[in-house]
């Protein structure tokens, strides 16, 4: 892993380094790693590839990476929600070879989302329901949009604080969401697919479709969008209510999904500030006052902190590679 010194300009230190020869994309990175020895033979120390990019090419070469001898670390979430398959052989490889796959950051953030989950079913707890506000983002937008704001403005200040994806038609669409409870639906044993969730967007149609655009031009058309959100936030409040997104596992029923739902303004999924996120977990153990995990779930110093976390763990339990 290499650190950027203090006070180093990001361009000018990437400058530096590729000047260097050192490859600066990573599904590069990774063929060159595979185009050596075995990583594990060859090099004594704990060896971990760290992608904190989004990207689905970098996710697609964890296995072949984990097979050279690597730990992989992400808070990318592509993979944990990416086609079945070859996410159960990964997870049965590293469970046979000691390689460690940590993934707390790819729901929650920096919050203890996955390792609580994992010490509830490492207990001997049957989980019965998993339900929470996982998105960062649209929590910030709907913590932050008052009557009289422009809808459009709170999704760029969300971009500006680091919420967003790095394309933000991944939350406002649900499919961040969605992504996560996938996730968290296959920690409890359903066999659940990206594809097969239903998923409600917050955008409308004609903003779907943008899938044309580059990012830039999406957000320019984002306005488009002002008015309609104001009336359906206007409407929601003279019932008395708020809107939220929520994503609910329901392990009984071995069914997972995404809702935009109204809640009564005391509900504590509307009690929420900032871009807090809140996970209930709802047990055998915990059943009548369920677990709640709760806090910042995005943000560039949360995410670190849980990435980093990660990879300490990783370095403790394997300090001889
Ligand atoms: N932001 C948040 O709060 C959270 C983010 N995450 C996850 O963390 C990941 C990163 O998100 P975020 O930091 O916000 O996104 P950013 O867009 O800020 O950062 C992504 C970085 O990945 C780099 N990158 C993309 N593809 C490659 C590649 N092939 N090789 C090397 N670098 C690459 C990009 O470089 P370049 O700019 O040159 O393209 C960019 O620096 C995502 O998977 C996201 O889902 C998880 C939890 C919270
Ligand atoms: N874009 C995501 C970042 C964390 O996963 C969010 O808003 O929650």
């Amino acid at each position: 892993m290499l650190l950027r010194p203090d006070g180093v300009d990001l361009a000018r230190w990437r400058e530096e380094l590729s000047g260097k020869g050192v490859p600066m994309d990573l599904a590069r990175f990774a063929a060159s790693i595979l185009g050596q020895q075995d990583c594990s033979a060859s090099k004594p120390q704990c060896c971990v590839l760290l992608d904190c990019s989004a990207s689905d090419s970098v996710a697609a070469t964890y296995p072949a990476l984990m097979r050279s001898g690597l730990h992989i670390v992400t808070p990318n979430k592509k993979f944990g929600s990416g086609p079945l398959a070859p996410y159960r052989e990964l997870r049965e490889f590293a469970e046979h070879s000691g390689r460690s796959f940590m993934y707390e950051a790819t729901v929650g953030a920096g919050l203890p989302v996955l390792s609580t989950l994992h010490d509830l079913l490492l207990t001997g707890d049957k989980v019965i329901r998993i339900e929470g506000i996982l998105s960062g983002t649209l929590s910030y937008i709907f913590n932050t949009y008052k009557l009289g704001m422009r809808f459009s403005d709170v999704v760029a200040d969300a971009r500006a604080k680091g919420y967003t994806e790095p394309d933000p038609r991944d939350d406002l669409s649900g499919l961040d969401v969605a992504r996560k409870v996938v996730i968290l639906a296959r920690e409890v044993g359903i066999p659940a697919e990206l594809d097969s969730m239903g998923v409600q967007s917050l955008v409308p149609e004609s903003l779907r479709d943008a899938t044309a655009v580059g990012v830039d031009d999406y957000m320019a058309r984002l306005p488009q969008f002002d008015e309609e959100m104001a009336s359906r936030a206007a409407e929601a409040a003279a019932n008395g209510e708020v809107v939220r997104y929520v994503g609910c596992v329901d392990a009984e029923a071995g069914r997972a999904e995404v809702v935009l739902k109204t809640y009564p303004a005391a509900h504590p999924f509307a009690q929420l500030s900032g871009s807090d996120n809140l996970i209930v977990f709802t047990t055998e153990r915990y059943k009548d006052r369920p677990v709640c995990v709760r806090g910042p779930g995005a943000g560039a110093e949360v995410t670190a902190a849980g990435v980093f976390a990660d990879l300490i763990k990783v370095i403790r339990s394997h300090p001889r590679g």
